[in-house]
């Protein structure tokens, strides 16, 4: 990324009511301890405050992921909703934003509709969508891994199709470091919330526990025979064996996870569209992501709301 970006990166949270950086020390390696919580493991990473129990950090820390329950309301998810509605019937027109469809159901030229749209990525022009990557209570877990200059890298609502056959709606095993460059790695963080009940059949998302230990593999398009999903790569040489755990959550509840954890999700099996809401949230500032210089696809980061 390059200055004026970071920049311009560097001004958007500061208008969207950043958490008070009060609980929040430096980062633990740095040998700082805080004094509204001090435990005396070594953590790797999750940073020292007080919103985060000792019992969660543990859980972050040995595997890659932490699910907080309720965190996003029926009624905001509503509004995510309906306005997911409206810019998959071109009510709402974007500029920036890339609209995906599955690769098997974008073959049947469908009228606009939330039927054809799998995914839309950098929906931070969205007033109403971006309101999620700013909801208190979703920055404030955010924070216990970033620190508190948080800006948001990268912003998805995913529409999950029912599976045509081809299994396409599958997502293949992955770590999301390789879409992005940047690090240091363990302060960057995903959150992943659950517009509705998600489980094995309608496609939840799977996750290699402890694989944020590792490093970032080789990742490239899976030999599926029904098709892949344009950039859905997947990690080449991965072990069967590994335990998988399926996250079966509830309507708002949210799972953060590390961008080296292994993950991806299975078909959807049934006659819903799945949805879920991401954002991607890293620090900013000269130990955030200054690293990255260039993006897969051409992101150069958020505009300020209130320049
Ligand atoms: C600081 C860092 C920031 C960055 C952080 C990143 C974090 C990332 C985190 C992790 C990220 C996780 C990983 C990620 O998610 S990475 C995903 C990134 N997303 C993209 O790259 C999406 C870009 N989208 C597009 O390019 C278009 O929407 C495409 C080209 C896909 C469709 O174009 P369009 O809408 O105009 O469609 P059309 O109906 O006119 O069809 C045109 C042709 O395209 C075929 N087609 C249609 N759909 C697909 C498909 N899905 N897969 C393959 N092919 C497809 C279609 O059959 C037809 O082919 P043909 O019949 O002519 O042969
Ligand atoms: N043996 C495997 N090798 C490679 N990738 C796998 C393997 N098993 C699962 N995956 C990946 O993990 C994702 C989740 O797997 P999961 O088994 O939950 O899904 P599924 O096979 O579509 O559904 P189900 O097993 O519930 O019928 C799959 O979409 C696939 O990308
Ligand atoms: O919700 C899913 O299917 C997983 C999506 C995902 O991991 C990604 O887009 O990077
Ligand atoms: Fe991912
Ligand atoms: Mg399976």
């Amino acid at each position: 990324m390059d200055a004026r970006a970071a920049a311009r990166l560097r001004t958007v949270l500061g208008h969207l009511g950043r958490l008070e950086p009060r609980d929040v020390v430096a980062h633990p390696t740095s040998g700082t301890v805080s004094p509204t919580s001090f435990h005396p493991q070594q953590f790797q990473f999750t940073l020292d405050n007080s919103i985060l129990s000792l019992e969660q950090r543990q859980f972050y820390e040995e595997n890659g992921y932490l699910v907080i329950k309720n965190l996003v309301s029926d009624e905001d998810i509503q509004r995510f909703r309906d306005e997911f509605g409206k810019i998959c019937r071109k009510e709402v027109k974007l500029d920036r934003l890339v609209i995906m469809k599955d690769v098997s159901i974008s073959k049947l030229q469908l009228a606009p509709s939330e039927k054809v749209v799998t995914k839309i990525q950098d929906f931070q022009e969205d007033p109403e969508l971006f309101r999620y990557c700013t909801l208190p209570q979703i920055l404030k877990y955010v924070e216990c891994f970033t620190g508190p200059n948080i800006m948001a890298m990268h912003t998805m609502l995913i529409n999950k199709p029912p599976d045509t056959g081809k299994k396409t709606s599958r997502h293949p095993l992955h770590q999301d470091l390789h879409y992005f460059p940047c690090g240091p790695s363990n302060l960057i963080v995903c959150a992943w919330t659950a517009m509705e009940h998600i489980d094995r059949n309608n496609g939840c998302l799977v996750v290699l526990p402890g694989t944020h230990k590792g490093s970032l593999k080789p990742h490239d398009y899976p030999k599926w025979e029904g098709g892949v999903n344009k950039m859905y790569h997947g990690i080449q040489d991965y072990d069967e064996n590994s335990a998988r755990v399926h996250l079966v959550m509830e309507k708002g509840d949210t799972v953060f996870f590390h961008p080296l954890l292994i993950h991806g999700s299975g078909r959807n099996k049934t006659q819903g569209f799945r949805k879920v809401g991401i954002p991607i949230a890293a620090p900013i500032g000269k130990d955030g992501c200054v690293s990255c210089s260039a993006t897969p696809y051409g992101y150069d980061g958020l505009k300020p709301k209130n320049p």
